[in-house]
């Protein structure tokens, strides 16, 4: 049966104020027709909300239980794109641009608003972007795009150069479809955000089993409990080059009060004192390549814009581990290019999603910063940062850069505060000036704050635990002594 009625009102959920008004002409399909295009605009139902969104459809094939759709929610990351069944679209819509255009339509969306964007999903809540205003040149081309979305901005692929374009374009089609589902690794099954180009066998599996100490990764269980009987392995392969251990508050333990290498009846006291053994290894990209490989093929699932994962020798991988008396469990890394000429000290970030809003993410930019002290240079992560990377980052340079400035009385110049901290001049440019802490004077940007601006300020940073990097327990030398390593 295919309805067609001309509508002046959008209907939500029962109880919602969904009200606005929306003058669109919308197409009502019975679930059992099913006929959505590829391409074609229709509100829905999603499974992490349950509430109505706008989207596009971006793939469909047969489910046991009928006809099922690949969505793309067009206000939200495209790590909640999902298969729904039919059931679940309210209706379809002609005029796909008019929701954008309509007053009402907003109403629909959640959580969207000039300054904030909705970052939900499964465990996942809610993330403030930039004001408009403090965007400007600093956007990245992943984030402006959003930010065209949301501020109804009709830029398209077309307007980027020709080769972006291109790239893009490509990038878009071969991942629009999130390809595994699931994958268990541990003592967890985590659903996947993203495409990742696993080897044609593995790419379509619905979920993959992972050795959570080689990284293998294999599609049946058995496979896996016949692995794990033959993986030596306990920890990532490389050295250890920081430990620490950090209790549930967040409170850091100093690395001078732990022992070398804790017995397990002291892991097990530490358990019981709710203590966190912390350690971080790092793995070089020619040393244990296939390693490696299978680290950026299993973070792919989780980073939209990553393209590593197959040329991986000229970059150190640094794994945060939680230790228990099984052996050393990954919950994050980093990955750093070992020459950057453009001074990336970080290529690549990713936490866990069992383990993140812990302060993992803040400690591993933390660490990398150490390390780009270490070297006696300033660093910058590289290019574009996802949403998430945006804020975390942001959190991290506002931390530091307050605290330093408050340490000095506020009497530093953006030169001093970036020698100091190893931040880039420019991202202190773009986190001091939304904060008011920074003036243009004769053609040049100038620190200007008072103590109690930043008592202000300070009040408002930091929820996640703030564990500190004690350099003088960092083992690591910079990259230059790599050649004579041997793999192990
Ligand atoms: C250069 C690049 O690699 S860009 C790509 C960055 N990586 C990704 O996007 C991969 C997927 N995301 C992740 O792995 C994680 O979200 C990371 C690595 C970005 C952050 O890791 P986490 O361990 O969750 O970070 P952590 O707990 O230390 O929090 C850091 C800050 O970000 C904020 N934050 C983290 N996640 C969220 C969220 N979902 N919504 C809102 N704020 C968040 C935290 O509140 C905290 O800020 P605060 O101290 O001011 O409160």
């Amino acid at each position: 049966m295919l309805v067609v009625a001309v509508s002046s009102e959008v209907h939500g959920n029962a109880g919602e104020d969904l009200a606005g008004k929306v003058h669109q002409i919308m197409v009502a399909i019975s679930p059992s027709s099913s006929s959505y295009g590829l391409g074609s605009h229709v509100v829905c139902l999603s499974t992490w909300d349950n509430a109505q969104h706008h989207a596009e459809i971006v793939d469909h094939r047969q489910g046991k239980k009928g006809a099922e759709y690949y969505v793309h929610y067009l206000d939200q990351n495209r790590r909640l794109d999902e298969w729904i069944s039919t059931s679940r679209i309210e209706h379809f819509e002609i005029d796909s641009d008019s929701h954008a255009k309509s007053v009402g339509a907003e109403k629909l969306l959640p959580a969207i608003s000039p300054s904030s964007a909705s970052l939900s999903g499964p465990g996942i809540s809610e993330l403030k972007l930039d004001t408009p205003g403090t965007l400007d040149r600093k956007l990245t081309r992943n984030l402006k795009r959003r930010y065209d979305e949301m501020h109804n901005v009709q830029k398209g692929v077309e307007e980027l150069a020709p080769i972006e374009q291109t790239l893009e374009k490509e990038h878009e089609e071969k991942t629009k479809v999130k390809n595994i589902q699931v994958v268990e690794l541990g003592n967890y099954e985590i659903d996947t955000w993203y495409y990742s180009p696993y080897p044609e066998d593995y790419a379509h599996a619905q979920k993959l089993f992972i050795c959570e100490f080689c990284l293998k990764y294999m599609r049946k269980r058995k496979s896996l409990d016949s692995h794990k009987m033959k993986c030596k392995l306990k920890h990532p392969p490389g050295d250890e080059i920081y430990h620490t251990a950090v209790p549930d508050s967040g409170v850091t333990i100093k690395p001078s009060e732990l022992e070398d290498s804790p017995s397990t009846t002291q892991l097990k006291q530490r358990e019981s004192s709710k203590l966190q053994y912390l350690a971080v290894f790092e793995v070089h990209g020619k040393l244990n390549k296939l390693y490696c490989q299978n680290l950026c093929l299993f973070a792919k699932l989780f980073l939209d814009h990553k393209t590593l994962y197959y040329d991986v020798e000229n970059f150190l991988f640094y794994v945060l581990t939680e230790l228990d008396d099984t052996g050393y469990h990954p919950v994050g890394y980093f990955s750093k290019e070992i020459c950057s000429v453009e001074d990336f000290n970080l290529a690549c970030i990713l936490t866990l999603p069992p383990f993140q809003r812990k302060g993992y993410g803040r400690f591993l930019i933390a660490l990398a910063y150490e390390l780009s002290k270490k070297e006696s240079k300033v660093g910058t992560p590289e290019r574009p940062l996802s949403d998430l990377g945006q804020v975390s980052f942001r959190s991290y340079w506002t931390h530091v850069l307050l605290e330093s400035l408050r340490e000095h009385g506020g009497n530093l110049s953006i030169k001093d505060l970036s020698l100091m901290t190893a931040i880039r001049s420019e991202d202190i440019v773009s986190t001091l000036q939304p904060l008011n802490l920074i003036r243009y004077w004769k053609g040049q940007h100038i620190i200007s704050v008072s103590p109690k601006m930043l008592d202000e300020h300070l009040k408002n940073v930091t929820s996640q635990p703030n564990w500190v990097i004690d350099p003088a327990k960092l083992h690591w030398t910079p990259p230059a002594a790599y050649a004579q390593k041997k793999p192990r």
